[in-house]
C-alpha cells in the first residue's frame, strides 16, 4: 500500500448508485497477460464485471486500460489467459462477441458531412438492423432527436460522443465497452453523459469503462477495478473495497497485521477473486452515552458506528484476521451561525478525534460510520445549531486510488 495510507480516511459518495447485487459475470477476464515486444503490458489481470453493472476501470496512462479493452472488443487476441462476454470466450468466437457487444473506442472520429439522422442510418444498415425504427429508439434515448437534421460538424463534442453512443446502441448490445467516454468533454457535457450511462443501466446494460479521470467515475460506478503498470491492484464494489481496506488499516493501527503495507497481504500482489465483507456490526443502544460529548451534550453511546469483523481480506490477497476495526470518517459540517461554536460542542465527544473550522466550515474527524454522522448533527441540532449539510472530505475513489496505486507508470 502507498504511502497514502496513512492518512484519515473520509466519508463515501452520497451521490454514487447502489451498487449492483450480485449477479453473473457479464465480463468474466482471467489471468490475461500482453506484451507488446519484449514489454509485458498486461501481467495476470482477472477480474469480473457482474451483470447490469457500471465498472469503472481506472489507472494513469500507459498502464494498460486500452490493451485489457482491445481484447476484450476482439479486436488483439491475448496472449495467455482467457476473456469471456456473456459466457463467450473472445478468442473462439469473436463474431458472436461482436454482436453482444458496443464498442467506443477513445477518440474515436465521426462522419463529419451527414447530418445526425444520417449517421445512424448508415450504421443501423452496416449493423444490418431495420434501421427505421431502431433510430427512432436511439434518437429518443440519447435526446438527439431533436437535433437530427443537423450536420454533424456543426456539433459540440459532448454531441458528438452521444451520438456515438447512439451509434453503438443501434444493435441493442447487452455490454457497453467504452475507451475513455468522457475525457476531453466539458463538465457539462460530461453529466449528461453520466447521466445517459445511468439510464443505460436501468434499461438491463452492463456498462464497462475506462477513465484516468477518478472525478468522472465516482459518482456513476457501482465497481472498480484500478490498473497500475499493467497489473490490476484492485477490483470490487466501492463501497465493498472501501470497507476492506478500512479494516486493514485499523488492524495495522493496532499492530495485529502481521504484514507491511506492501507485503503480501498488500494490494500489489496478486488479484484473485473478491472477497466479501463481513457482517457489519450493529451500532450501540442509543441514549445510554456516558457523558462528556461537548459541554452539554447528551454523549454518544459506546461501540458506535459500524466495524467490521475478523476475517476480513484485503481486496486481493489474504491477510491477518482484523480486530474488530473501526471506520474512521472525517467530513464537512456546514452549519447555520457560528462555526466555532458548533465545533466546540463537537470536540471531546466520543470518538471524536479532530475539530478544526476553515473557512467557515466545520471539519470534524471522527472514529464510526454514517451512524456517527447522524449522531453529530443530532447532538449540533439539540443544540440549537442548525445543519445545513455534511459532505465527506474528499470523494472515496479518489482515496481508494491513492492507497492502492504507487504512483508508477509504465
Ligand atoms: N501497438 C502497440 N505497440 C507497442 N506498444 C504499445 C502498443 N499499444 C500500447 N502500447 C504500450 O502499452 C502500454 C499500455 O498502453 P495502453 O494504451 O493499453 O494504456 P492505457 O492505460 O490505455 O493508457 P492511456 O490512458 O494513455 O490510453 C503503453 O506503454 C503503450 O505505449
Amino acid at each position: 500500500m502507498s504511502e497514502a495510507m496513512g492518512h484519515v480516511i473520509e466519508g463515501g459518495t452520497s451521490a454514487a448508485p447502489a451498487p449492483a447485487p450480485a449477479r453473473r459475470a457479464a465480463i468474466r477476464v482471467r489471468h490475461l497477460w500482453h506484451r507488446f515486444g519484449v514489454f509485458d503490458v498486461l501481467k495476470d489481470v482477472s477480474f469480473d464485471v457482474g451483470e447490469g453493472e457500471i465498472f469503472g476501470f481506472i489507472g494513469p496512462n500507459g498502464a494498460g486500460k486500452t490493451t485489457t479493452i482491445r481484447v476484450m472488443s476482439t479486436l488483439l487476441e491475448p496472449m495467455a489467459g482467457k476473456v469471456e462476454v456473456d459466457g463467450i470466450d473472445v478468442t473462439l468466437d469473436p463474431h458472436a462477441v461482436r454482436r453482444i457487444i458496443g464498442y467506443m473506442p477513445d477518440h474515436a472520429g465521426v462522419y463529419e458531412r451527414i447530418t445526425v439522422r444520417e449517421y445512424l442510418e448508415f450504421f443501423a444498415d452496416a449493423f444490418r438492423v431495420p434501421s427505421a425504427d431502431v433510430v427512432e429508439a436511439v434518437l429518443e434515448l440519447t435526446d438527439l432527436g431533436r437535433i437530427q437534421d443537423r450536420i454533424v460538424a456543426t456539433m459540440s463534442k459532448g454531441m458528438k460522443q452521444r451520438l456515438q453512443l447512439g451509434r453503438i446502441l443501434l444493435h441493442d448490445p447487452k455490454v457497453l465497452i467504452l475507451d475513455e467516454p468522457a475525457s476531453d468533454l466539458d463538465p457539462r457535457a460530461r453529466i449528461e453523459i453520466r447521466d445517459l450511462l445511468l439510464e443505460l443501466r436501468s434499461l438491463g446494460k452492463t456498462i464497462f469503462l475506462s477513465s484516468h479521470i477518478l472525478t468522472e467515475l465516482s459518482d456513476v460506478c457501482t465497481s472498480i477495478g484500478i490498473l497500475e503498470k499493467g497489473r490490476l491492484v484492485v477490483a470490487g464494489p466501492i463501497g465493498e473495497i472501501a470497507a476492506r481496506l478500512e479494516a486493514v488499516r485499523a488492524a495495522q493501527a493496532v499492530g495485529h497485521a502481521s504484514q507491511g503495507p506492501h507485503g503480501h497481504a498488500g494490494p500489489h500482489g496478486h488479484a484473485g477473486p473478491h472477497g466479501h465483507p463481513g457482517p457489519q456490526r450493529p451500532p450501540g443502544p442509543q441514549g445510554h452515552a456516558p457523558p462528556g460529548y461537548g459541554p452539554s451534550g447528551p454523549g454518544y453511546g459506546p461501540g458506535y458506528g459500524p466495524g467490521y469483523g475478523p476475517g476480513y481480506a484485503y481486496p486481493m490477497g489474504p491477510m491477518a484476521p482484523a480486530p474488530v476495526p473501526v471506520m474512521r470518517r472525517k467530513v464537512k459540517v456546514r452549519v447555520l451561525g457560528d462555526p466555532i461554536g458548533a465545533a466546540y460542542l463537537v470536540r471531546g465527544g466520543p470518538g471524536i478525534l479532530e475539530v478544526e473550522v476553515i473557512a467557515g466550515v466545520v471539519h470534524v474527524s471522527c472514529e464510526g460510520g454514517d451512524v456517527k454522522i447522524a449522531e453529530i448533527v443530532q447532538h449540533l441540532v439539540r443544540n440549537n445549531i442548525g445543519v445545513i449539510g455534511v459532505e465527506p472530505e474528499r470523494n472515496e475513489l479518489e482515496r481508494i486510488f491513492l492507497e492502492v496505486t504507487r504512483g508508477e507508470v509504465q
